[in-house]
């Protein structure tokens, strides 16, 4: 299978880093298009082809992933339309680009997808979504197979999809500012701050586990660890005094 990625940068350079890792897909048999020569050049040193050429490398792709930046994706498309082989699958992971606005792009008889990663592709941890339009079900395999050496994929409906993109591809910052303030306050607390981000690193990732391999309630958990009377009751009251779980909820509903 040949899979053409047009953007190699943050998302589409750790996408094809991921591709690659995953071991699904020949390192040979990835091309990434970008425009410079440093980006071109990074891409190289992982093995697999690069060029500016879009449309050459659209040609002969069963696969075109778009991971250029929102208001490059309708130009870059219809640079390439003409050229994608009729049974290539195409995805978009562009943010605020719909499946309506792929289909004006390619026309309605393509099979195309809206797929929304994380930076955690570049680790093998990312919360990946996938959103079919056109697609028959066994496409919509090989677009999901694609993905599954990189972390987690869901497939959603398109209404759900800008909602699980705040909370996951936006999340992975949201998580990671967390991660910084806890070291900030760590710091105050007299712990130096690269020991501060490997202690609050593994807590982020045990609370997760926690959650992910029991499936209980996050309540259930906090629950465990307040000890009535405590200091964890106090530290949480005090978070949620200044605003900590409104914080978190007016932050998600802004990411659109
Ligand atoms: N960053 C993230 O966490 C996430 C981003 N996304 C989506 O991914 C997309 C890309 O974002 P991001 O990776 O952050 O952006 P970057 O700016 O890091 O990467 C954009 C890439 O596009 C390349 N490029 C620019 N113009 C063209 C062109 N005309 N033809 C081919 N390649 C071109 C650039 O090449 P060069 O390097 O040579 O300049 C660069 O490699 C966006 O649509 C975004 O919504 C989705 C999920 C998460
Ligand atoms: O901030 C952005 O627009 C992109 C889309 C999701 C994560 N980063």
């Amino acid at each position: 299978m040949k899979v053409t990625v047009i953007g190699a940068g943050n998302m589409g350079g750790a996408m094809i880093r991921g591709l690659v890792a995953g071991g699904r897909v020949a390192a040979g048999d990835i091309t990434a298009v970008a425009v410079h020569d440093k980006t071109l050049n990074a891409m190289r040193e992982v093995g697999v082809q690069a060029t500016t050429d879009a449309v050459a490398a659209a040609k002969t792709a069963d696969v075109v992933l778009l991971a250029v930046k929102p208001w490059l994706v309708e130009g870059t498309a219809r640079q390439i339309a003409g050229a994608v082989k009729d049974s290539a699958l195409i995805g978009s992971v562009a943010a605020g680009i719909g499946l309506a606005d792929l289909v004006s792009y390619f026309g309605g008889d393509k099979p195309l997808f809206r797929i929304m990663p994380n930076t955690a592709v570049t680790v093998g941890e990312s919360m990946t979504f996938v959103t079919a339009g056109g697609a028959t079900p066994e496409q919509t395999r090989t677009m999901i197979s694609l993905f599954e050496p990189l972390g987690k994929v869901m497939e959603v409906p398109e209404k759900q999809f800008d909602g699980c993109m705040a909370l996951a591809s936006c999340g992975i910052a949201y998580a990671l500012r967390y991660v910084r303030a806890a070291m900030e306050g760590g710091i105050e607390l007299g712990i130096p701050p690269q020991m501060a981000q490997t202690v609050v690193a593994q807590t982020l990732k045990g609370a997760a586990e926690i959650l992910l391999r029991t499936g209980n309630h996050p309540e259930a958990e906090i629950d465990k660890v307040t000890t009535p009377g405590g200091i964890t009751i106090k530290g949480l009251n005090a978070m949620e005094a200044n605003g900590f779980t409104r914080a978190v909820i007016e932050g998600l509903k802004a990411s659109k």
